[in-house]
């Protein structure tokens, strides 16, 4: 991985989200509220309202099988697939590649009725964690691999005329659980199982009707997990693994 500008501010990150976004919800003394449950799929919100806007923050913790964390992560952070699988962004561009794995999207989102529409400039990298802290239940990942979105103020993106910059700070962090066959035959897919903890800090950079934002939230976000996590399932089945 190359060195650049942003290395130390990923770094900051990644660590803050090893720190604390991996610990499950209840684990720490904060007010998760569960908005959403299906099959492996929870979704938590807090609410929080900084400076009179909504910034609620949301956690999500799924496991889905057949796929590793370096896929998930792969077909988060590519942005040549995005469009297949994200529903609510109208446009983006790559403003800047810093290295392989680190590059600076600027994207607009669909207009939340009756405000402006929100674009957001991000620095987007993925990473395989070296040394993930141990998680709860004792068995231990295979790898850990996590994608970290967070927002940049550069002056060089020509932003969409009308647009609100919305700020957001978002991690994928997924590992994998291999289940060797019992009778000692090659690792396939069935032998894998991908648990993921998806955080999203999202400040709309100014007002939202309170009612509209959270009724929005709760429903694309659960969308986003059940979409993206199927489309990776899809593709990757007759590929080989990416692990
Ligand atoms: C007024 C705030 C608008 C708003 C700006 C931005 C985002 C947002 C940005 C990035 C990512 S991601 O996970 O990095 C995938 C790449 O796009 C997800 C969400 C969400 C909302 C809010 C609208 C909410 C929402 C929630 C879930 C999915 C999409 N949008």
């Amino acid at each position: 991985r190359g060195h650049h500008r942003f290395s130390n501010e990923i770094d900051k990150r990644v660590k803050h989200h090893l720190d604390d976004s991996l610990k499950p919800p209840g684990a720490d003394d904060d007010k998760w509220e569960l908005v959403a449950e299906e099959g492996e799929m929870k979704v938590y919100r807090k609410e929080l309202i900084e400076d009179g806007l909504i910034c609620d923050p949301l956690k999500a913790l799924h496991s889905i099988k057949n796929v590793t964390a370096r896929e998930m992560c792969h077909y988060f952070w590519l942005t040549d697939v995005r469009k297949e699988w994200e529903g609510t962004i109208e446009n983006f561009s790559v403003v800047e590649v810093l290295d392989e794995l680190t590059i600076v999207i600027y994207q607009t989102h669909r207009r939340i009725w009756p405000s402006a529409q929100r674009d957001c400039l991000y620095v987007s990298s993925m990473l395989k964690v070296d040394n993930p802290p141990p998680n709860g239940d004792g068995c231990k990942p295979y790898d850990t691999w996590m994608v970290c979105n967070f927002s940049v103020d550069l002056n060089e993106a020509n932003p969409v005329a009308g647009c609100v910059r919305a700020l957001v700070e978002i991690a994928l962090i997924c590992q994998t659980y291999v289940t060797p066959p019992a009778d000692g035959g090659p690792i396939t897919r069935d032998c894998l199982k991908c648990d993921i903890v998806y955080v999203a800090n999202v400040n709309p950079g100014g007002w939202v009707p309170a009612s509209v934002l959270r009724s929005l939230t709760k429903r694309e976000y659960p969308k986003f997990l059940r979409r993206f996590t199927a489309y990776v399932q899809e593709k990757t089945k007759e590929k080989e693994i990416l692990i």
